[in-house]
């Protein structure tokens, strides 16, 4: 992450409410990505130096958002202070650009929602909408009319118990006419689809986003807005065309969206907080009506209806010793089962043709992980003295008479966490006692055997990452009852940590994934079979409904393969599109991918398993191909 772009010399300037800060040689600020670009400039997903903090920066070019606009929408986000408003946080100047300092959203916009493969319920949807009208109460208080409400200016953060709300994008918004606006009725900007009828004609006020509200809770039910076409025909429907609610519209909610779309103003609520108090009452109706399913507040994605999926077994051969480490390089497989470390000649793919491994190898204590890189093989054992980890790395040798080498590096600790980074350099590790949650991190150089630098101490972290040769991530969850959150943190070779970001919800299981290794997936701790897809540069969570409760998550170049202990699989591409499961009937103790679309799975049963090698090859690749396409 050090190496991405970074903002040239910033320095704060005096507005309003914001700080005075003097003038920075460096921004505090590092960008991290391009979250979107709207019609007036780039949104970048930024994190303060310091404090680890997510912000949006908002650039807005000086060629299409002239000074004055530019005041007047940092002047309105300053004066509105709102848990449902994106709060300005200051302003980034330099000679290149003018940036404004934002919340930062990461579960993305309204527009996800709505165009995502799955479905909130519909007191989950209720909720979204019934936020954004407190949001704009808060606006109109201040007579500020927004103008510009569309799904794509409706922020989201994941929270654990559903969604954080934030109005965006207060840009062509606008003083009511009893504030003596000179602007009154000049001209109209905004999006056609979600205009009131009187704003065809330069006129605007409260109730014209009202109606806009409308037209969301609409699209938000239904899937669809209810007037389309081009710009021209949008303007007549919404000015003369009555609006008919398909026959499956929730009753309790078809009076309120008719009377938000009331094509006079004044038949329309009489505030957001009239309409947002008619929607607690729907809210509160239809969880008498019928409770949610466990978590439909939370998705982007629900699973889809069960596909049948067939995966073919290629090869398969028994198991004389259950499995818990299983990987491969090159033309072996290497098969761990505590104590014992075998290797498997898979050469030409068939390992029926090897029924037995070619050696094995006795270790003086557990295997804790096992990882193979071309022929250097990198072991972590915990034994045999209690409290005692060792860590070797060897090259493969292939000779029958093998024996383990000395360890390269010795540790003491009750807990310990470790990673080794791709190809072997350096091991992370947090050392740490039963009885506190402090705990050491330091980094090692494994060709030297030496610590790079003094360990720091650290809050024990749940989770230790690798993400590329050069960085990896800590994870806590320093979390209250009533403030959960997990934290991350990235370190680097040198041994270096630097706060990163957090989430607000508790996340368990995270696996980087090494195909791009700038997508982590792991499991909501608070909501069962619940995956969360981080994309990290920029920063963006997907909240999935899964149909398994996965102990295995396994990356692959398409997507993901989750599975259960009882042998239940799921497949997830990239996006989080649950497309396929099956069932493999027997328990799964291990997985290794063997390519593409080639998977081996260690199966273990009272006293015999199973080695299978699957493949999931053609129908994997056509449904990704569908999806592309659809895209
Ligand atoms: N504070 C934020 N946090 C996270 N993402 C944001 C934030 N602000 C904007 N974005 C992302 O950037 C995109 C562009 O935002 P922006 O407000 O510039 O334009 P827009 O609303 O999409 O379009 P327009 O400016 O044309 O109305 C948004 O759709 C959203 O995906």
């Amino acid at each position: 992450m050090e190496s991405l772009p970074v903002l040239g010399v910033f320095f704060m300037v005096k507005t309003a409410n914001v700080a005075v800060m003097p003038l920075f040689p460096r921004s505090q600020y590092r960008i991290i990505g391009q979250i979107g670009q709207g019609q007036f400039g780039r949104v970048y997903c930024a994190i303060h130096r310091l404090t680890g903090r997510m912000f949006a920066l908002k650039d807005l070019e000086h060629r299409v958002f002239p000074t004055n606009k530019f005041l007047r929408e940092l002047s309105y986000l300053l004066t509105l202070r709102h848990p449902n408003i994106v709060a300005c946080h200051g302003l980034e100047y330099h000679p290149g650009g003018r940036y404004l300092v934002m919340d930062y959203c990461e579960g993305g916009t309204l527009r996800d929602i709505i165009d995502g493969d799955g479905d909130l319920c519909v007191v989950g949807k209720i909720d979204l909408v019934r936020q954004i009208l407190l949001g704009l109460a808060q606006a109109h208080q201040h007579d500020i009319v927004h103008c510009d409400l569309k799904p794509e200016n409706i922020l989201l953060i994941p929270r654990g118990e559903g969604w954080q709300v934030k109005v965006s994008d207060f840009g062509i918004a606008r003083l009511t006419a009893k504030t003596g606006n000179p602007n009154f009725g000049k001209g109209y900007t905004g999006s056609p689809a979600y205009m009131a009828p009187e704003r065809f004609y330069g006129k605007f006020s409260v109730a014209s986003d009202i109606y806009a509200v409308g037209i969301l809770l609409y699209e938000l039910i239904v899937g669809d807005r209810p007037f389309s076409g081009f710009p021209k025909a949008l303007q007549t429907a919404h000015l003369n065309t009555r609006l008919t609610l398909p026959p499956e519209f929730p009753p309790l909610l078809g009076s309120i969206v008719q009377r938000a779309l009331e094509k006079l103003p004044q038949r329309r609520f009489s505030s957001a907080a009239a309409m947002a108090s008619a929607l607690a009452t729907a809210q509160k109706q239809a969880l008498e009506q019928s409770l949610p399913q466990a978590n439909g507040y939370l998705y982007h994605h629900l699973a889809p209806a069960s596909l049948t999926f067939t995966a073919t077994v290629k090869h398969s051969t028994p198991l004389l010793f259950p499995v818990n480490h299983l990987t491969r390089a090159g033309l072996w497989l290497y098969l761990g089962n505590g104590t014992e470390l075998y290797l498997w000649q898979y050469g030409d793919g068939n390992f029926e043709h090897h029924p037995l491994p070619r050696w094995s190898l006795g270790l003086p204590g557990t295997m804790a992980n096992l990882e193979v890189n071309q022929d250097q093989i990198n072991l972590l054992i915990q034994g045999g003295e209690p409290g005692e980890w060792q860590f070797y790395q060897w090259q493969e040798t292939l000779l029958s008479n093998l024996c383990l080498p000395k360890p390269c590096i010795n540790l003491q600790a009750d807990r310990l966490l470790a990673n080794l980074s791709p190809g072997g350099k350096t091991l992370a590790v947090v050392v740490g006692d039963q009885s506190s949650a402090k705990g050491y991190f330091q980094v090692w150089r494994t060709d030297l055997c030496l610590a790079v630098a003094p360990a720091l101490p650290t809050r024990c972290p749940c989770q230790l990452l690798t993400l590329d040769q050069n960085h990896g991530l800590l994870v806590q969850s320093p979390s209250t009852a009533s403030h959960r959150q997990t934290v991350f943190f990235l370190f680097n070779r040198r041994g270096s940590v630097f706060p990163a970001f957090r989430l607000s919800f508790l996340v368990s299981q995270l696996v980087v994934n090494r195909y791009s290794r700038n997508h982590l997936f792991g499991l909501a701790d608070d909501a069962p079979q619940t995956g969360i897809l981080v994309r990290l540069q920029p920063l963006k969570v997907n909240r999935i409904a899964l149909n398994v409760q996965p102990q295995f998550v396994q990356p692959f170049p398409w997507g993901y393969l989750l599975a259960d202990r009882h042998g239940e699989v799921a497949l997830l591409d990239y996006e989080g599109f649950l497309f396929g499961n099956f069932s493999l009937g027997e328990t799964i103790t291990a997985i290794a991918p063997m390519g593409r679309y080639l998977c081996l799975f260690a199966t273990w049963q009272g006293n015999g398993g199973n080695l299978r090698l699957l493949d999931l090859g053609s129908q994997v690749e056509n449904i990704i191909r569908q999806r592309q396409e659809k895209r």
